[in-house]
């Protein structure tokens, strides 16, 4: 029988550092931003397999943020979001992902402050 698959992968509270930022002092150096991801798909094939080849490999998609990372210099973190999910939809198979990035440094008064996109594959992921 036939189940529909949705399965979740996620990684919470990778520290990465980037240039970003609006403002002139935050031109200046990198930052440091705090990602979480939540990234759908099927994963009763590795669970078959016990075979790390067969799912979203949070370690592979991690190195992929940092990579992104260590090239953008974005003004906006919606900017960068758009290109660490457009990255990570091509790159692994995910139906559906939600990237929530925030700075924790950048405002006194807050603990963070921050964006978050959900964003689907289209047609078979
Ligand atoms: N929605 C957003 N608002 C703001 C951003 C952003 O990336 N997305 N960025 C800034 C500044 O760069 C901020 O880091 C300094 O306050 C302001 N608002």
């Amino acid at each position: 029988m036939k189940y529909l698959k949705m399965d979740t992968v996620f990684i919470e509270g990778l520290e990465l550092e980037t240039l970003i930022g609006v403002y002139e002092f935050e031109r200046k150096a990198k930052q440091r931003i705090i990602v979480d991801l939540i990234m759908q798909g099927d994963l009763s094939q590795a669970a078959q397999s016990d075979n790390v080849k067969d799912t979203i490999d949070y370690g592979a998609v991690a190195n992929c943020l940092a990579q992104i990372c260590d090239m953008a210099s974005y003004q906006l973190l919606e900017a960068l979001a758009e290109e660490m999910a457009t990255t990570i939809l091509d790159k692994f198979a995910i139906t559906t992902l939600t990237l929530k990035i925030n700075k924790p440094d950048i405002l006194n008064n807050v603990s963070a402050v921050g964006i978050q996109i959900t964003r689907q594959a289209q047609g078979n992921a």
